[in-house]
């Protein structure tokens, strides 16, 4: 290797990896570990902010190793889950309290009262989300009035999300956030990339805390000296699904992205024009660069893998994930069943935190495929409901390019392209979130010129064309229809 590789750390829900890259986009090796899901309490989910730290510092040393050591190394690219937020003490480094993870519905009650009092138009209109316990906003409410660790800190108390905390315990103490992170968290307004004093007001965070919001490129600050043997410049950093639309290329006005991990998360390309949604989706920023904002439509479904893995672990349907592919093949179609994959509420379109996942039509000539097939048909049926709503906001998809975990299956991949009615790009090397920090860092850097420039480290792609006929498409259609319409009571 003569060129200098790019370094991503990408820390996600349900594990944290580093993975390392040649400019021309040639994964040269990754390093994985998973992350606890502590689950506390009915709907709780927290994450150990020092573990999410040694794990992710234990990845990031590996992939230096295999680098041949830090001045092989060009850049550090970071992405990671969003609105997971993290509370630390600025002069000790040292976490002070659980991550409470963007899946954690605590918060509901808190979210209904403001929406009740009629706060949620001036929210959507300053952030581009909804009330909803997702944001990362009513999290650090509840922890300020919940935890007195938290208040006994004072200025020393610092809060942010996962990159921030990162970047913190990186460089030993910088305090910093970019705008796609921000714009998650429910207190940055989305028109000016800056902390919202009214939103600060509404949510009683205090400014003290927060960090200073900057691009997704630049010379951000350096790694430690003792962590890997040298300083390494830290030159990207963007939200996980921002940062997949990015390593999809998602580059031009209507592009879009589906990343179908723990959950699935579809951005559209919406310009440098912050458009609010008249349709339940969210508005976010997609970028930041040069202090200049682009931004995206979002639809955000909470539960896209982590059915598979409760059908997997908790139910005992499935001895692997894998194997769901094969069961759905079994069946000649899912023989009447349905499954509204509800089991944290349902996200877009529809927000409804207390929603319950439901499983019908069940006989006794259903079998457990029958179920993992309908379970892998929730996908594409949340997915086209998206899609209605973004067509509704002006944002028509002409094509779709998919990624994440579940996309590795051909059989869930082809029911999409069926079922939207819509030609399906899948990229051969699937890493895209990483693929697009590595992207960021290489811009921020300087290596590339550009984001257009810097895609053409994105590989070849295969193609799902639509091959399902209409009128078996209206007959799902109309099965998921009875079976959300009940689930929404
Ligand atoms: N062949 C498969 N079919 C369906 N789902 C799968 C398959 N392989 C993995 N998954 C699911 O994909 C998810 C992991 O995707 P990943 O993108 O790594 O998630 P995350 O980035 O959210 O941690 C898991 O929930 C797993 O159950
Ligand atoms: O960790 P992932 O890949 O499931 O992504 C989580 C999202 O960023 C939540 O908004």
């Amino acid at each position: 290797m003569t060129e200098r590789a790019l370094l991503v750390i990408d820390e996600g829900t349900t594990s944290t990896r580093a993975m390392l890259f040649t400019p021309d986009g040639t994964c040269l090796g990754s390093e994985q570990k998973d992350i606890t899901q502590n689950y506390t309490a009915p709907g709780w989910v927290e994450h150990d902010a020092e573990e999410i730290w040694s794990l992710s510092l234990a990845c990031a040393q590996a992939m230096v190793a295999k680098a041949g050591g830090a001045g092989r190394i060009e850049a550090i690219g970071i992405t990671n889950q969003r609105e997971t937020i993290v509370f630390w003490s600025r002069r000790t480094g040292r976490a002070l309290a659980p991550a409470i993870v963007w899946q954690d519905r605590r918060t509901a009650n808190l979210c209904r009262d403001l929406k009740d009092k009629g706060h949620e138009a001036e929210v959507q209109a300053s952030t581009g989300l909804l009330l909803d316990p997702y944001f990362s906003a009513s999290k650090i409410a509840w922890a300020l009035g919940t935890w007195p660790q938290l208040e006994e800190a004072g200025n020393d108390l610092c809060i942010g999300t996962v990159e921030s905390w990162l970047i913190h315990r990186l460089t030993g103490g910088l305090h910093v956030s970019d705008a796609t992170n921000a714009s998650r968290t429910a207190l940055m307004n989305i028109g000016t990339g800056r902390w919202d004093a009214a939103l600060m007001d509404l949510w009683q965070v205090p400014g003290t805390a927060l960090p200073e919001i900057a691009d997704c490129a630049g010379r951000f600050g350096a790694t430690s000296a003792d962590l890997f043997g040298a300083p390494i410049p830290i030159c990207g950093m963007a939200g996980d699904q921002q940062a997949a639309a990015i390593g999809q290329a998602c580059l031009a006005t209507g592009d879009t992205k589906a990343t179908y991990g723990t959950g699935a998360f579809i951005l559209t390309n919406t310009g440098c024009e912050f458009r609010r949604s008249e349709h339940r989706l969210l508005s976010t920023i997609a970028w930041q660069l040069g202090g200049d904002r682009n931004y995206a439509l979002e639809g955000s479904v909470f539960v896209a893998g982590s059915l598979i893995q409760w059908l997997r672990d908790d139910l005992g349907l499935l001895a692997s994930s894998n194997e769901s592919e094969a069961l759905a093949r079994s069946v000649a179609d899912n023989g009447g069943v349905y499954l509204v994959p509800a089991l944290s509420g349902l996200g877009a379109p529809h927000w409804q935190p207390d929603a319950r996942a439901a499983i019908s039509g069940l006989s006794f000539a259903s079998s457990r495929a029958h179920i993992v097939r309908a379970a892998l048909e929730a996908m594409a049926h949340q997915t086209r409901d998206l899609m209605a709503a973004f067509a509704s906001d002006g944002a028509n998809w002409q094509s779709l390019k998919v990624d994440g975990g579940m996309i590795a299956n051909d059989w869930l991949t082809q029911d999409l392209a069926d079922l939207l009615d819509l030609k399906v790009e899948r990229p051969v090397f699937i890493e895209t979130t990483a693929l697009g920090a590595a992207m960021l860092a290489g811009v921020g850097s300087g290596m590339f010129g550009s984001l257009e420039e810097a895609a053409r480290m994105r590989g070849p792609v295969e193609r799902f064309e639509p091959k399902m006929e209409e009128k078996d498409r209206d007959v799902r259609l109309a099965g998921w229809r009875e079976a959300l319409a009940a689930v929404l009571g």
